[in-house]
């Protein structure tokens, strides 16, 4: 059974209209008009439970407002939302026990206490016995390598032990379902693979599921295997990511080394054009773009017109591909 369902979710935000100026301040005063913003448009999907998912869209695309409804933050404008068998804006103590949301750019651990004091204080408003808290932080401690941490003030925590210990506060409670959203923002790359590493590690042991927003695709290439994509607000595609490389990258990259010297690069240019868009000629490397429906012949037909000393077809990296999907022309 599913453990996250949407259905045809929608939020429109009403945002007040100001023009410019006194009168527009006046006006905007007495006689307030208002434009619809339509955040989110019919998304449908459904999760089970174990599946770590990435929710992925341009800035704006409305990731951030489907989270909010998924949690219970905000009421959808139409739709239906259930996650772990309850309606998230109810806000039930037993649905708030089943979900945790990390947002990368809030924080909830108090700044000038230790961690630990942050944490106790959850363990209480959450209802852990002690004795299961203590044992949960050690656990948790050890596996985001944060020992010796935990008594020291917040602020002096590097940003990628603040992170894991937030990661911490956020998990303690054991929630069925992790809403991340850019749990690896402004950390270096060691800081985003040893967090990326800790979220894997926990799915592994705890069969958590986990639905993740990143603008980093290593955290999602190295997390998941599904991804949702919203652009303006509406869902365009739900599947694998091997699927999301078939679907909007109709082509692959060739790349060839010649046996002899090139003389006159620009007739080779003319020459190789026919079997593809050529990117670079570099020597007696040529790399170039041929469309994947047409590979086999293409590049059968290569090595019998060219003196080949190595070829290799590689797939476009998944950043260039989910580039091009964000950008109006590919979804079109
Ligand atoms: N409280 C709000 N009131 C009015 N408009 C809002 C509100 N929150 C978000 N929006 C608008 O809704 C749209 C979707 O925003 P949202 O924050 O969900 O996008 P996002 O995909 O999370 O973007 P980002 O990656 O930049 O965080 C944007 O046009 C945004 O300006």
């Amino acid at each position: 059974m599913s453990i996250i369902v949407a259905e045809h979710l929608s939020k429109v935000y009403p945002v007040a209209i100001k023009e410019p100026g006194l009168k527009g301040t006046l006006n905007h005063f007495f006689h307030r008009t208002y434009r619809n913003i339509e955040a989110v448009k019919d998304v449908s999907f459904q999760i089970q439970p174990g599946e770590v998912v990435g929710f992925l869209g341009p800035n704006g695309a409305g990731k951030t407002t489907t989270l909010k409804m998924l949690t219970g933050l905000i009421h959808p404008s139409t739709g239906l939302v259930k996650v772990a068998g309850h309606v998230p804006f109810k806000r039930q103590e037993a649905f708030l026990k089943k979900i945790t949301l990390v947002m990368g750019q809030k924080q909830q651990l108090l700044w000038d206490l230790p961690a630990l004091d942050s944490l106790r204080i959850n363990g209480v408003v959450y209802g852990i016995p002690e004795k299961e808290c203590r044992e949960r932080i050690g656990q948790l401690t050890e596996m985001l390598s944060l020992q010796g941490k935990l008594n020291q003030p917040v602020r002096k925590l590097s940003l990628g032990e603040r992170m894991k210990a937030e990661l911490m506060a956020a998990l303690l409670h054991n929630p069925d379902v992790l809403f991340l959203d850019e749990p690896t923002l402004g950390l270096d790359v060691n800081g985003q693979a040893s967090v990326r590493e800790f979220l894997r590690e926990y799915n592994q042991r705890t069969g958590a599921t986990i639905l993740l927003t990143s603008h980093y695709m290593a955290d999602i290439t190295a997390l998941c295997d599904r991804v949702i994509l919203i652009y303006a607000g509406q869902l365009i595609y739900d599947g694998s990511l091997d699927g999301l490389v078939e679907r909007f990258a109709p082509y692959r990259e060739v790349q060839l080394e010649l046996t002899n010297p090139v003389s006159d690069p620009e007739k080779l240019r003319q020459q190789i054009s026919k079997y593809g868009e050529v990117e670079e000629i570099a020597g007696q490397s040529v790399r170039l773009l041929v469309r994947r429906d047409t590979l086999t012949a293409t590049v059968s037909q290569i090595l019998i017109d060219f003196e080949i000393l190595d070829l290799t077809v590689t797939e476009p990296p998944i950043e260039e591909v989910i580039g091009r999907v964000f950008t109006a022309g590919a979804i079109a």
